[in-house]
C-alpha cells in the first residue's frame, strides 16, 4: 500500500531523521516510538503530506490509495482535535461527514457517544474529546490511518473500543502508523523506533 524509501525531513535547517524506510501492506499496523523529540510527528506529518521530504519518496500503490487526492487515502489524526466547540457532538461528525462521507450515527455508536451527541463540544471532558476526534475514524473508510498519541486521556473502556475500530479497518484491509509512548491495542504491530538526533540532546 505503502512504500516510504530513504526519508529524510529538516525542520529549522536541522535534519530531524534521514535514511527512513518501511514497507506498509493492507491490514498491518506500524508503531512509531522513541523519546521526546525524535520525529515521531515529524514523520506522521510528512506521511500525512503536510510537511515536505528533504529527501527519499513515498510510493502508494493499490487502487484505492490512488484514488483522486490524500482525503481519499488516508485521515491524520493530530495531538489537537480539532472540534468546532460551539457545535454539538453530533454536529462536529455532521461537519467531517460533509467533507468525507460516511454515516454519523454509528461512528458515534463506535466511540459510545451517542448519549452525549446533543452536548456542546466544549463541555466534554478531555477523554470524550478525544473520542470525538477518533469518532472521524470510523466514517468513511480510507486505506491509511495516521495517528498521533490516539490514546492520550482515554479511558480502559475506551482503548477496548478503539481497539476492536482499529480491528476493524485493518481486517478490511486498512493500514495504521501510529506514533505512541504507551503501549496501543494493535495486535502484531511492527515498531519503528526513532533515534534522538545530536542536537536534540543539546
Ligand atoms: N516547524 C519546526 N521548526 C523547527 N523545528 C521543528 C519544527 N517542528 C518540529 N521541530 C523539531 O523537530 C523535532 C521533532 O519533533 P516531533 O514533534 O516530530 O517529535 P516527537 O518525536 O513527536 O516528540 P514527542 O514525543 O515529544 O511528541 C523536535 O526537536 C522539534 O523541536
Amino acid at each position: 500500500m505503502l512504500e516510504a524509501n530513504a526519508l529524510a525531513v529538516e525542520r529549522g535547517g536541522r535534519v530531524v531523521f534521514a535514511g527512513l524506510s518501511f514497507n506498509l501492506e493492507a491490514g498491518q499496523a506500524l508503531v512509531l516510538t522513541g523519546a521526546n523529540g525524535a520525529g515521531k510527528s515529524t514523520l506522521l506529518r510528512a506521511l500525512a503530506g503536510l510537511v515536505p521530504l528533504a529527501e527519499g519518496s513515498l510510493r502508494w500503490s493499490g487502487a484505492a490509495a490512488l484514488a483522486e487526492g490524500p482525503e481519499s487515502r488516508l485521515r491524520y489524526l493530530a495531538h489537537a482535535e480539532a472540534l468546532k466547540p460551539g457545535l454539538s457532538v453530533v454536529e462536529n461528525l455532521r461537519f467531517w461527514a460533509r467533507c468525507w462521507g460516511g454515516a454519523v450515527e454509528p461512528a458515534l455508536e463506535a466511540v459510545d457517544l451517542a448519549p452525549l451527541a446533543g452536548l456542546p463540544a466544549r463541555l466534554l471532558s478531555a477523554g470524550q474529546r478525544r473520542r470525538l476526534a477518533l469518532a472521524r475514524l470510523a466514517l468513511a473508510p480510507v486505506p491509511l490511518w495516521l495517528l498521533d498519541e490516539p490514546t492520550v486521556g482515554l479511558d480502559a473502556a475506551a482503548i477496548a473500543r478503539f481497539g476492536a475500530l482499529l480491528a476493524r479497518h485493518r481486517a478490511a484491509g486498512g493500514a495504521v502508523v501510529a506514533a505512541t509512548h504507551v503501549p496501543l491495542p494493535l495486535d502484531g504491530a511492527g515498531e519503528l523506533r526513532l533515534e534522538q538526533q545530536p542536537w536534540g540532546l543539546e
